[in-house]
């Protein structure tokens, strides 16, 4: 299973949830990985935690002020970066530019969605992963795995109809060992999460809890 933690802009030490990714990632055959702000992203990296970014924009080199440059992304030392998160959304050929410019910089990707028609639409533009997030699980504590398993499974459904080889994610509400296996259950290949590890008291141990059970 692939856990992947984004800190969102919560107001936790990125550097050591990033520390906890990269020891516990090698203590467990799970793979985890962290998605900090854009800011933290070098610093992070050089922990040698998996460093995803949380966004890219459908953009090249040159005058795009405030925007967020796939090629930098992947110079800062990410591996990968989220798409059209659901506090990020994207139109339908921004996403498809996001993923091209995410490709020409070799960041691996993941598309989110809402629901399997968006999964659907989001694994035909040919990412890595799609990640299915009902924005109104979002930061609940309530898992998706558990409180709508159907969405979990018609999105694997919907992304094995149109490509086999795009990976389904799914997430909101995410917090245990439990809700992970869950999802694993339900045909996800991994779980993004961001609460249950950014809000911790203790980053470290609940990323052990999470995947205690793998
Ligand atoms: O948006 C999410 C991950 O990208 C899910 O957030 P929570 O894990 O806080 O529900």
């Amino acid at each position: 299973m692939f856990v992947l933690v984004n800190l969102k802009t919560y107001p936790c030490d990125p550097l050591e949830v990033a520390a906890a990714v990269r020891d516990v990632d090698e203590e467990t055959d799970a793979r985890i990985a962290v998605a900090p702000q854009a800011a933290h992203l070098e610093r992070v990296a050089e922990t040698g935690a998996e460093t995803w970014a949380q966004h890219v924009d459908p953009i090249d080199y040159g005058s795009n002020t405030g925007h967020t440059l796939a090629e930098t992304v992947a110079d800062a030392g990410a591996d990968g970066t989220l798409i059209n998160h659901s506090e990020q959304r994207l139109k339908l050929a921004d996403i498809d530019g996001a993923v091209r410019a995410a490709q020409r910089a070799d960041l691996e990707t993941i598309v989110c969605a809402n629901n399997p028609a968006q999964i659907g639409a989001a694994a035909a533009l040919g990412p890595d992963a799609v990640a299915v997030e009902p924005p109104e699980l979002i930061g609940t504590g309530t898992p998706v795995s558990q409180a709508d398993p159907d969405i979990v499974e018609d999105a694997v459904d919907a992304a094995a109809n149109v490509d086999d080889d795009v990976d389904v994610l799914c997430g909101a509400g995410i917090s245990t060992g439990d809700d992970v296996v869950a999802a694993s259950d339900l045909g996800a290949e991994g779980v993004l999460l961001a609460s249950g590890v950014a809000k911790a008291d203790d980053p470290r141990a609940a990323l052990e809890d999470l995947v205690d059970p793998l």
